[in-house]
């Protein structure tokens, strides 16, 4: 185990940001941690670094407990927080030169690890650049170099992906795989479900600082009961009409809005030929017809009753 945090209580006065948190980080794993603004993300990260003092609970990294004075497990661990975190006064190069510095000592070595650094991160052209003159994007990038440079064993990004342009994003999700596919395990914080969807092998999501469901998204995704969901470019339908649909039994509910008709379905197959088979007996005109398989925000939705961003 990587990460194993147990019990986690963190109090800021009356606020209770982590009640009684549980995560289990495995080896090798990109770790999505889920959860809307403020349900306690960066909270749990910066417990996990010893960062943040917290009231109840037990934190082991590597095996060890976790203390603000764990040098040893600290040099295993890359940090990538939120908030961009470089030095003004030195170009890109100095400042991945800078953090790498923090743990390799040999220049060789270290000349080494900065030039992979900034190739991996697509920064080679604004080495010499100082951050005041990179984009948002190229920011970013730079960011993760100065955290990922002494390639680390266990690697905590923090929302590195937040108002970035598409570019930068996708480069940076594709540095998240390869860096994991290098051997780190990886812990990834998002409110963007897409994201993590895409390349988190496995994933938690919290709220209120509450796990409230864990698994590969398959398994989250096969904890609720709806399906795919249809969505039918309609023309004039009926309460009666909707009712019929509603009374087939593979069918949850079915919404119209004087334009689409949306029809949500339990898990099972065939859900779409049932609602064209429909539409035809009932001799209703149509346009367009897509379905949707359902979202981890469909998994939230059931859960907490409402939608994971806000
Ligand atoms: N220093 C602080 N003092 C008081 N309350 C805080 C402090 N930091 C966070 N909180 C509160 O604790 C809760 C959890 O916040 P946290 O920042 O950990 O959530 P988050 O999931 O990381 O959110 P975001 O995605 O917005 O960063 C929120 O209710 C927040 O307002």
């Amino acid at each position: 185990m990587v990460v194993k945090v147990s019990n986690l209580v963190k109090r800021y006065k009356e606020v209770l940001a982590l009640d009684h948190l549980n995560l289990e980080v495995e080896e090798g794993e990109i770790f999505g941690l889920l959860g809307p603004n403020g349900s306690g993300k960066t909270t749990a990260i910066n417990c996990i670094l010893s960062l943040l003092k917290y009231d109840k609970g037990s934190i082991e990294v590597f095996g060890l407990p976790m203390r603000p004075d764990a040098y040893n497990i600290k040099k295993d661990i890359g940090v990538v927080m939120q908030e961009v975190a470089v030095f003004e006064e030195l170009t890109v190069y100095e400042n991945i030169d800078y953090f790498c510095g923090l743990y390799i000592s040999n220049k060789s070595e270290r000349r080494e690890l900065v030039e992979e650094a900034i190739d991996f991160v697509g920064l080679s052209e604004f080495r010499k650049f100082y951050p005041k003159k990179l984009s948002g994007g190229l920011l970013r990038r730079l960011n993760i170099a100065c955290g990922i440079a002494h390639k680390p064993r266990l690697i905590i990004m923090d929302e590195p992906t937040v108002a970035v342009d598409p570019q930068s994003r996708n480069k940076i999700l594709e540095n998240i795989v390869e860096l994991n596919r290098k051997g780190s395990t990886i812990i990834y914080t998002s409110h963007y479900m897409e994201e993590v969807e895409h390349i988190c092998s496995k994933i938690t999501i919290i709220d209120k600082g509450k796990v409230i469901a864990a698994g590969t998204k398959e398994e989250l995704k096969g904890m609720i009961s709806v399906g795919e969901k249809i969505t039918v470019e309609i023309f004039g339908v009926t309460d009666e009409q909707l009712k019929r649909l509603e009374s087939i039994p593979t069918i949850s509910s079915a919404v119209y809005d004087g334009k689409l008709l949306r029809v949500k379905s339990h898990i099972g197959k065939n859900n779409l030929e049932k609602v064209l088979q429909f539409i035809n007996e009932e001799n209703i005109s149509f346009g367009k017809i897509y379905t949707e398989l359902p979202t981890l925000n469909d998994v939230f939705l059931e859960i907490t009753g409402k939608e994971l961003r806000d």
